[in-house]
């Protein structure tokens, strides 16, 4: 269990942690997500006790760290800039840190958990190779292999999968969760990549500006967002947000009046923004509210197509099978279709701050 509580860290002028509440189960596998410069790292950082916060509490399972040598908080940490041996063996990598004092296992459960790890991480043919003589990728595996071999109160990894190709990287997330120690073992993973937050997080930490501003499951971030910018950093094509505001009767009209929707939409007058994803949308009449647009552009994503439909001002993505949308052409005329309960209404985005939900 690792719980931060009020956490705030300033370097010279600049605040990495902003009043940081964050608190990830005893066995979960936690992603923090967020932008560069969100204070991802720092998070990590503080809770392995490489840095001290200027005020705030870390706790490991329930036990305040302050003080806390790094060593004796029973953390494993892998860094994105990984530190390895580049003459030993990527085995000897591995079997390092099961050799000092304080995570001595028996030879035999050591083999044992260097071979499942490895296997896991594709890099059991490599175990016989200087670390030096590997790729980026197959290194990061290696670091990465290094961190999980120990036995551990929690890992906190941090980008550990982002030197993979893409193919790799998916193959890899998969693989990642079935690793035993991980299965067991409270985990922090630190991504800015929303596809690995929603395939690995039990539940995950929306981190902006060194606050966290939503933690919640994959199901919860992406039906409920706390507002646009969540809305946004989750599912491509991305979110489509419409400028409106709530008409005399308590529905929806986009600012050019061309498009009205009968929804719920709170007090009249209210400036507000309707959100609904591409995948949400259907190509011609289907149950829910019925709009009519022309095809502005269209791009095929193997499968789907994603067809760009212009409706007065405002341009909608969706995502459409092949067969379906493959015979559209610019400025077609078309009919779309969205389900009443997968809009989602949100305040309009001010200066200052994204537009918030609005409703339940
Ligand atoms: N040692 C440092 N000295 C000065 N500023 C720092 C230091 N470490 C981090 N910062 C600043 O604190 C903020 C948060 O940094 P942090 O590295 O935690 O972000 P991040 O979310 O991990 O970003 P990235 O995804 O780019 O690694 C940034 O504005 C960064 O420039």
């Amino acid at each position: 269990m690792i719980r931060l509580h009020g956490v705030r860290k300033t370097y010279g002028k600049v605040t990495a942690l902003d009043d940081l509440e964050l608190d990830v189960r005893e066995g979960e596998f936690f992603c923090l997500l967020g932008p560069s410069g969100a204070g991802k790292t720092t998070t990590l950082k503080t809770v392995a006790g490489l840095e001290t916060p200027d005020a705030g509490t870390v706790e490991l399972d329930g036990r305040d760290m302050r003080g806390v040598e790094p060593y004796d908080r029973g953390v494993a940490m892998c860094f994105e800039s990984y530190a390895l041996y580049p003459h030993k063996s990527a085995y000897d990598n591995l079997a390092s840190p099961l050799r000092s004092p304080r995570h001595r296992l028996p030879a035999a459960e050591a083999r044992e958990r260097i071979g499942e790890v490895a296997e896991l991480l594709g890099i059991s043919p490599l175990l016989d190779r200087p670390v030096g003589r590997l790729s980026n990728g197959q290194r990061q595996r290696v670091a990465l292999g290094r961190v999980l071999v120990r036995p551990a109160r929690a890992f906190l990894l941090d980008e550990p999968l982002s030197h993979l190709d893409a193919k790799l990287r998916q193959q890899m997330r998969a693989e990642l969760k079935a690793i035993g120690a991980v299965r067991r073992t409270t985990t922090l993973y630190v991504t800015h990549d929303s596809v690995e937050a929603l395939a690995l997080g039990d539940r995950i930490g929306v981190i902006r500006d060194g606050r966290i501003v939503q933690t919640g499951t994959r199901e919860e971030i992406w039906y409920r967002p706390h507002d646009t910018e969540v809305a946004r950093a989750f599912g491509r094509p991305r979110i489509n947000l419409l400028p409106g505001s709530v008409t005399a009767d308590g529905g929806f009209r986009s600012a050019d009046g061309k498009v009205e929707l009968p929804v719920r939409a709170g007090a009249a007058g209210t400036d507000v923004l309707i959100g609904v994803r591409p995948r949400d949308l259907t190509l011609g009449e289907g149950p829910g509210h019925e709009l009519t647009g022309t095809v502005y552009v269209t791009e095929v994503l193997g499968r789907s197509v994603e067809v760009t439909v212009r409706l007065g001002a405002q341009n909608l993505s969706l995502v459409a099978p092949r067969g379906e949308a493959s015979a559209l052409r610019p400025d077609d005329p078309v009919r779309l279709s969205v389900r009443p309960e997968n809009l989602l209404l949100f305040e309009a985005d001010r200066p200052e701050r994204p537009g918030r939900r609005i409703g339940p």
